[in-house]
């Protein structure tokens, strides 16, 4: 039912019928199929070679009659910078799992959005945020003008099903729906939750390796980009459309996911997560996370992201007299956090499946006290870390957390409490104390 082709970036080429992609040109003056040429650009037209993104996409009606009178819609938890709610006080924040809403809503009617940062007009900065959702978008499309969306599900499949294929995406997996790509998200196991990241700068991308080298960390060959699949479908339904923080819906007579073939280097795909190669300490001391980065999204400011993605995976761990977690910091970028499984060696316990963390720009952070308890004795022989799964939107802006996150049952009011046990250990001897 979905079927993929590799590679990151790609110029791909692909078509549901036999000989719908035109030959040798873009715009012929009739397409195969009597179907509509319209090119989506996910770049300025004068971008540079590597930065210029674009598909041709081959359809049975042209966007323009998707495109009936868009009326606003009733405002959702799902905030898009600059936005700032009242009341929030600096601090190391951390969530508990939401739990899913007892009434049906779709994945587009279920992001909550937790924190944002930078200004989706000026195309800088990002959200934050979590979907849970308990109804199938039967007759719901959406598309998102404001920003690429990077989706990591935590619990229970979604099925994605985009005008340019279908994706089929588990725990464990990201998907990434490009700005202006038409979707409706299915649930296979009827529920899905999961995390969301709203990109409003430049396109994700893989990190420079610099002296690793060509290979390790995510290879190209492992991201998957899905096979033309159209719906030949005339019936009711309804495109949302996300602009400029708005949503904005109309009523079609047709499905709009009716892209027979497409071709460019402009589309939506997935990787499994599992497939990243880290590389790390092989003899002392625990280097930054960047090491960890799996996609960024570079920023005017070179080295400097306006958001890197960066994961936690199974790892061994091998470093000698090194203290092995996270080390005590303030960073000059934000950092919000999540967990797709397991246990995070930062926080053995507090932080949990499903959960969130805020630590923001220069505000301090660090492994717990039972994590520092223990890691301090703990023998420097090689272990494993294994059967976990955390990640990091990590951001050179501040971020901002929203009126839901900063109301949400699952906040953890006490979070900082995790440092407080941890003893002063300066006696003024060179060993210090026990
Ligand atoms: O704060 C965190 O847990 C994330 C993190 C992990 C790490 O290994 C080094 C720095 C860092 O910010
Ligand atoms: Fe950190």
């Amino acid at each position: 039912m979905t079927d993929y082709m590799s590679g990151f970036g790609n110029e791909f080429e692909t078509e549901a019928l036999k000989g719908a992609l035109p030959k040798g040109r873009n715009s012929p003056q009739r397409c195969p199929y009597g179907l509509y040429a319209e090119q989506l650009s996910g770049s300025a037209f004068t971008a540079p070679p590597g930065a210029n993104r674009r598909s041709w996409l081959y359809r049975i009606r042209p966007s323009v009659l998707h495109a009936r009178r868009f009326l606003a819609t009733q405002p959702s938890w799902w905030k898009t910078a600059p936005s700032r709610a009242a009341g929030a006080a600096i601090a190391q924040m951390r969530w508990g799992a939401p739990a899913l809403p007892d009434r049906p809503q779709t994945f587009v009617e279920s992001v909550r959005t937790m924190t944002s940062c930078g200004d989706a007009d000026g195309r800088i900065g990002m959200s934050a945020g979590v979907y849970l959702a308990t109804r199938d978008m039967e007759d719901d499309y959406f598309y998102n003008a404001d920003g690429e969306l990077l989706i990591l599900p935590q619990q229970g499949r979604i099925l994605l099903e985009t005008e340019m294929g279908k994706i089929a995406a588990a725990p464990g997996e990201i998907c990434v729906l490009p700005r202006g790509v038409k979707c409706r998200v299915m649930l296979p196991d009827a529920t899905a939750r999961g995390y969301l990241c709203e990109n409003y700068g430049a396109l994700l991308t893989l990190p420079n390796r610099g002296v690793i080298g060509a290979n390790s960390l995510a290879s190209a060959r492992d991201f998957l980009t899905p096979v033309a699949a159209y719906a030949d479908h005339d019936a009711p339904c309804r495109l949302t459309v996300k602009w400029g923080g708005g949503f904005y819906a109309c009523d079609l007579d047709h499905s709009p996911l009716d892209v027979v073939a497409w071709h460019g280097n402009y589309a939506p795909y997935k990787y499994d997560l599992r497939r990243f190669s880290p590389v790390g300490a092989l003899l002392f001391d625990h280097p930054d996370p960047s090491i960890f980065c799996m996609l960024t999204s570079p920023s005017s400011q070179p080295g400097v992201g306006d958001l890197d993605f960066v994961i936690f995976p199974e790892r061994w761990q091998v470093a000698e007299d090194t203290f092995r977690p996270p080390w005590f910091h303030l960073n000059a970028m934000s950092e919000f956090m999540g967990l797709i499984f397991g246990a995070y060696d930062a926080k053995p316990s507090g932080f949990e499946p499903g959960g969130m963390s805020l630590h923001n720009a220069m505000l301090p952070h660090g492994p717990d006290a039972d994590a520092v308890a223990s890691a301090t004795k703990a023998p420097s022989t090689p272990v494993k870390l294994e059967d976990t799964l955390a990640f990091m939107f990590e951001t050179r802006l501040p971020q901002h957390p929203t009126e839901y996150a900063l109301t949400l049952a699952t906040l953890q009011t006490d979070y900082e409490a995790c440092w407080s046990a941890l003893p002063k250990r300066f006696n003024g001897t060179p060993g210090g104390a026990a």
